[in-house]
């Protein structure tokens, strides 16, 4: 753990294949499931060995936040090895890099190219502040900071209310959209009366995969699912936590209301449709 003023690193290491099915409930939690993400007035940063990521949540209050670097990444700055994506799950707010300012409303996103030097993350108003979702992976390559909202992602709609699982997906970061090395980042919105996101579900041999659930109320949970197809192990999980998903792992989940989430990829391929799908009939 690595402490400046107003970032924080953590370094998690997440069970292997041979080990996740027999953890307990609370093991399996400390392993996978990130919870206390959103701390305000600080850049809470958890690095991961999942294709190196590090998943944060960013809470600026009257105060702006620098995203500097940590003695961890032994690097000038922090995106000079790195590239990061952010989505904006909370009050209106506005990141400046290296001098250009983006104002940036809930459900918008960022994309911070490798290279740029200052990263400076605020908030509107400190009342209701902005909840930045951030995700970083390192980079080859550098490409430029974009921003976009919710009307310029591409949208696809899935599902169907008979099987539960009518959800619109908001591609931000991706192939034809927002250009990155190995990010891949958007979010998924959940029809009211549909319960299931990414089912039929699937695992993607070349990449890992983190999802953050919002919009939920705290009456209600989703149902996360991950492991291997035949070997599936549940998380209950609460509006603002992120679950990490390793490549071998499938990642589904089941709301007691409607939700939304980001997620967000990394790994060796973009292809947004490069997954190996399962069967529903073969899940156990
Ligand atoms: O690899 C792709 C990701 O798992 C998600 O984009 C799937 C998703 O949002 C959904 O089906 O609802
Ligand atoms: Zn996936």
């Amino acid at each position: 753990m690595s402490t400046s003023e107003q970032v924080t690193l953590n370094y998690r290491f997440s069970a292997g294949l041979e080990t996740y099915g027999k953890l307990s409930t609370d093991e399996l939690r400390n392993n996978y499931l990130v919870e206390g993400l959103f701390v305000p007035g600080v850049a809470n940063l958890q690095a991961t060995d999942l294709d190196r990521a590090i998943v944060g949540g960013i809470v600026p209050l009257a105060d702006p936040i620098v995203l500097e670097t940590i003695e961890e990444l032994r690097s000038d700055f922090f995106f000079q090895r790195r590239e990061g994506g952010i989505i904006n799950l909370g009050g209106a707010g506005e990141i400046e890099v290296d001098g250009t300012s983006y104002p940036i409303e809930k459900g918008e996103c960022l994309y911070i190219g490798r290279g740029s030097k200052k990263a400076t993350f605020s908030s509107a108003d400190e009342k209701s502040p902005a909840l930045f979702y951030f995700l970083s992976y390192p980079a080859h390559a550098e490409y430029p900071t974009t921003f976009a909202k919710k009307e310029e992602a591409k949208r696809i709609d899935l599902g169907s209310g008979d099987t539960c699982n009518e959800r619109s997906i908001f591609q931000f970061i991706h192939e034809d959209g927002i250009k990155s090395c190995q990010l891949v980042m958007g979010y998924t919105v959940l029809n009211t009366g549909s319960a299931w996101n990414t089912m039929p579900c699937h695992t993607h041999l070349r990449r890992s995969e983190i999802y953050c659930y919002f919009d939920l109320d705290e009456e209600n949970q989703v149902l996360h699912l991950m492991g291997q197809p035949q070997e599936t192990r549940m998380i209950w999980m609460k509006n603002h936590q992120a679950v990490l998903s390793p490549n071998w792992s499938i990642h589904s989940g089941a709301g007691t209301s409607a939700y939304s989430f980001v997620w967000a990829m990394g790994g060796e391929n973009q292809r947004f449709d490069d997954m190996d799908g399962i069967a529903i009939a073969d899940i156990k």
